[in-house]
């Protein structure tokens, strides 16, 4: 892309400009390390850094103009053009979908929020559109795919910048649809400006990231607003659905926002689509489906009650863009599983395991309550907390882990900058609650080391346990303090129990 550098500024009326703007603008960047030349580097203030504080490099770097909002010394900017607003985050958020041609208004796109089963359900949500022969790109937690190509991510939502490259893309690659996470943080910051949703998904609404929002009360308030995105006058898009969780007590909330024709799901609540008949298993579920088409009877690869939610929503965006309910059904039973969602872990040993990316109290209750339903002997759960995120689920964690487990292994999870033993001991905080009040663990164990953590319930499961390994799902990777180490649960886990030789 190349846009000229008055095109762009014509779009802050606002600005004020120092140096001359016929010049040729080839990137956008926010990070110095990424400037090429020809770049406008944006300077944003972070949490970590501020922006400004690396124009230097940026010029260096072969940058042809800044765009700031604060006083920058002239020294060392004699050659590029200085543009200053109010706002550099609002501005980059009004210039980077003009930069990229609006790709997000040429794209089908459906977004998905919620605390948890976001991963999940855009991957369903992919999955039917294919085999209804659409084709369909994928942004979110494990990876961007474009049709069969794949990108790394950093965030579950990209900034603003990545994210309109990344669209731009699948425009030029044929690609129909964009299913896409929208994360909390995404919302908060701006990261979809110039998305423009025909199709959003709520899933549900638990306690997670109150390190960043705050209050509850404001992290519902930021998934809102998805919902009032779809109600814009200046909407360049027709048709639009929102596909809502009626069992979530913030679900009609979220449809109220949203001022278009609502899907509604759930098990408990009268909806449009609901599931009856339900029954789960280590290795699968069967349920079927009752919406204004009949019944759909499936029976699937993936398993727990939260998938039953999943698998709704995933049908309700299906069925909002008219795909046929046969080739919805299709896909479901065709659908093997996401990488680290409930993912069993087969080595030959006699005892399930199971690696899952529960990390919120809602979600590792889940998993639980599901492994409950068919565990047949003892539950043991190794798990942990992040570091640098919010503080408050951890003892939640650890009272859930030591509610529906038996032997609970409390471990390591990305402690990021913190001390890992400080973050354990507020997990034990709420160990030591549950064991107080008699629920069913009837010890817990703290090591700080995850492999020796793993080790450990794999030396303790006997025949017909379950071990759940929760966290960390498809991660390849431990944040500690200073560095990044390799670390994948279901490998570890594989290697634990061929080097202890254990078999059924
Ligand atoms: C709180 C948060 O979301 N922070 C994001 C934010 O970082 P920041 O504002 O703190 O940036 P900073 O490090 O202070 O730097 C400020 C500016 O200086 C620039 N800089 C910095 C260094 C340098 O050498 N040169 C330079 O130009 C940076 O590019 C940036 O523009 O902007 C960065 C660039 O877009 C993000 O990578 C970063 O996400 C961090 C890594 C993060 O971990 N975010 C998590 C909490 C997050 O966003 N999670 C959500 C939800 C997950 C879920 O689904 O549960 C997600 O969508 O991933
Ligand atoms: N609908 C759901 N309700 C509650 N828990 C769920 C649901 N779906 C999945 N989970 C649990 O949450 C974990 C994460 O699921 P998934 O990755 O689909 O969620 P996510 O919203 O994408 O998470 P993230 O916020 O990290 O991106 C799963 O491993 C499972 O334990
Ligand atoms: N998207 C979530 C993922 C948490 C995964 C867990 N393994 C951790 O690192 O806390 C977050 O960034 O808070
Ligand atoms: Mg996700």
């Amino acid at each position: 892309m190349i846009k000229g550098l008055k095109q762009l500024t014509d779009l802050l009326p606002a600005a004020a400009i120092q140096g001359r703007l016929e010049r040729e603008i080839r990137a956008v960047a926010h990070d110095s390390r990424q400037v090429v030349p020809g770049t406008l580097f944006v300077c944003l203030s972070g949490v970590h850094a501020d922006g400004h504080d690396f124009i230097t490099a940026a010029v260096q770097q072969g940058a042809a103009a800044v765009l700031v909002e604060k006083d920058v010394p002239a020294a060392g900017c004699e050659d590029i053009t200085i543009i200053k607003v109010a706002d550099t985050r609002k501005a980059m958020q009004v210039i980077v979908p003009y930069f990229f041609d609006y790709p997000g208004h040429k794209l089908r796109m459906i977004g998905v929020t919620g605390t948890n089963g976001k991963t999940t359900t855009t991957y369903l949500i992919r999955s039917i559109l294919r085999q209804a022969g659409h084709k369909a790109g994928l942004i979110g937690t494990i990876q961007t795919m474009i049709g069969d190509q794949i990108l790394p991510v950093k965030n579950t939502t990209p900034d603003v910048i990545e994210l309109q490259s990344i669209l731009a893309e699948m425009v030029a690659n044929g690609m129909e649809y964009a299913i896409m996470e929208v994360s909390s943080h995404a919302l908060a910051l701006g990261r979809i400006a110039g998305c423009e949703f025909d199709v959003a998904v709520f899933t549900n609404m638990t306690q997670d990231h109150l390190d960043f929002h705050q209050t509850f009360a404001n992290y519902i308030e930021t998934k809102a607003e998805l919902f009032r995105s779809l109600n814009r006058p200046d909407s360049k898009k027709q048709g639009k659905t929102a596909i809502i969780n009626f069992d979530d007590p913030v679900g009609k909330a979220m449809a109220a926002h949203a001022g278009c024709p609502v899907i509604s799901y759930g098990i408990n609540s009268t909806a449009v689509l609901t599931a009856d008949s339900l029954a789960v298993a280590a290795a699968g579920s069967s349920f079927s489906i009752k919406g204004p088409f009949g019944a759909m009877p499936l029976t699937l690869n993936i398993t727990g009650m939260f998938n039953v939610y999943n698998v709704l929503a995933a049908a309700g965006a299906a069925l909002a863009e008219k795909i046929d309910p046969a080739i919805i059904r299709q896909a479901l039973e065709g659908f093997s599983s996401v990488p680290g969602r409930f993912e069993l872990v087969q080595a030959g040993q006699p005892f399930t395991v199971i690696v899952d990316y529960a990390h919120t109290p809602d979600g590792l209750e889940n998993v639980l309550k599901t492994a409950k339903q068919f565990a047949t002997a003892k539950i043991i759960v190794v798990f942990g907390c992040g570091g640098d995120r919010d503080r408050t689920k951890r003892p939640l964690m650890g009272k859930l882990a030591a509610v529906y487990g038996d032997i609970v292994l409390a471990t390591s999870d990305n402690p990021r900058s913190e001390e890992p033993g400080k973050i354990l001991e507020d997990i034990e905080v709420g160990l030591k609650d549950a064991l107080a009040a008699g629920h069913s663990a009837k010890s817990y164990q703290i090591i700080i080391d995850r492999r020796q953590a793993i080790t450990q319930a794999i030396q303790l499961a006997g025949p017909q346990d379950v071990v759940l390994i929760a966290g960390k799902g498809h991660e390849t990777y431990q944040i500690l303090k200073d560095r990044t180490i390799d670390f994948d649960d279901r490998q570890v886990a594989r290697e634990v129990i061929r080097e202890m030789k254990i078999n059924a």
